[in-house]
């Protein structure tokens, strides 16, 4: 395995800002898991099915095709909605594990977001960071991101979006949404998005003087 970074955490914690500008820096490719998760949901409901269905969600995912990530409708609130009540299944987890593997396996090294990426599809990722922000943040955050894109909802109702996705997200049975016991912990309330990545390629560098990368 290459130089890889996993970058996990709660909703609208800043994770994938941060692992994009990682990947940028270090001129490495990315991966945003979620947009798997979500593409997985929309698809399940554009075939009218139920999100709660373990069987047909796991025929939802073993179906994807990666040019779904690019549908518009994946980053929308149903969709991270569906992604959350979709990711519960273990059939629905094992049928992508092998494509995040792989991306985290390429020899050059690679950026990979998610919940579960430190513990379960890069366990051996020599740099991991677990970021998170208060609910109250990261709703704010995703609030701003989603009136922006020209969603209609309320402060108050993304907040509880939050809070349900995180209880969801965090007490399923396969593969919870975890910070790995290897992961450093990178609190964004109180940082503009240049302090956290600052913060976060500090993290990394030591990281990597401690991998011992021979390009130095
Ligand atoms: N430190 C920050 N300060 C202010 N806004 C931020 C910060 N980090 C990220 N944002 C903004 O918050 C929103 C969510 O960020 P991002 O998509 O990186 O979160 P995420 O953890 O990847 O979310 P999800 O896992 O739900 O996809 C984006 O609009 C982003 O520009
Ligand atoms: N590695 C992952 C990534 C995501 N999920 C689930 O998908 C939902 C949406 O993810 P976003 O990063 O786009 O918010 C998320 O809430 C998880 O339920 C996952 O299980 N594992």
């Amino acid at each position: 395995m290459g130089f890889v970074i996993a970058v996990d955490g709660p909703a609208a914690s800043g994770k994938g800002t941060i692992a994009s500008r990682l990947a940028a820096h270090y001129g490495l490719p990315m991966l945003d898991t979620g947009l798997l998760y979500r593409a997985v949901g929309v698809r399940l409901l554009d075939a009218g099915g139920d999100l709660d269905d373990a069987a047909a969600a796991e025929v939802s995912a073993r179906g994807l095709d990666l040019a779904e990530l690019e549908r518009p409708e994946v980053r929308t609130r149903a969709a991270g909605e569906a992604a959350s009540r979709v990711a519960v299944h273990p059939g629905v987890r094992a049928a992508l594990f092998d494509l995040q593997r792989a991306f985290a396996g390429q020899e050059g090294g690679a950026v990979l977001d998610g919940r579960d990426i430190g513990t379960v599809i890069a366990p051996e990722a020599p740099a991991k960071l677990y970021v998170t922000a208060s609910p109250e943040v990261r709703a704010d955050r995703r609030w701003k991101q989603l009136t922006g894109q020209g969603e209609t909802v309320s402060f108050e109702e993304i907040l509880a979006d939050i809070r349900k996705r995180d209880e969801r997200d965090g007490g399923r049975k396969d593969a919870p949404m975890a910070q790995a016991e290897d992961a450093t912990l990178l609190d964004t309330s109180e940082m503009t998005i240049p302090l956290a990545f600052d913060a976060a390629l500090r993290i990394v560098e030591t990281a990597r003087a401690r991998w011992g990368n021979p390009k130095g």
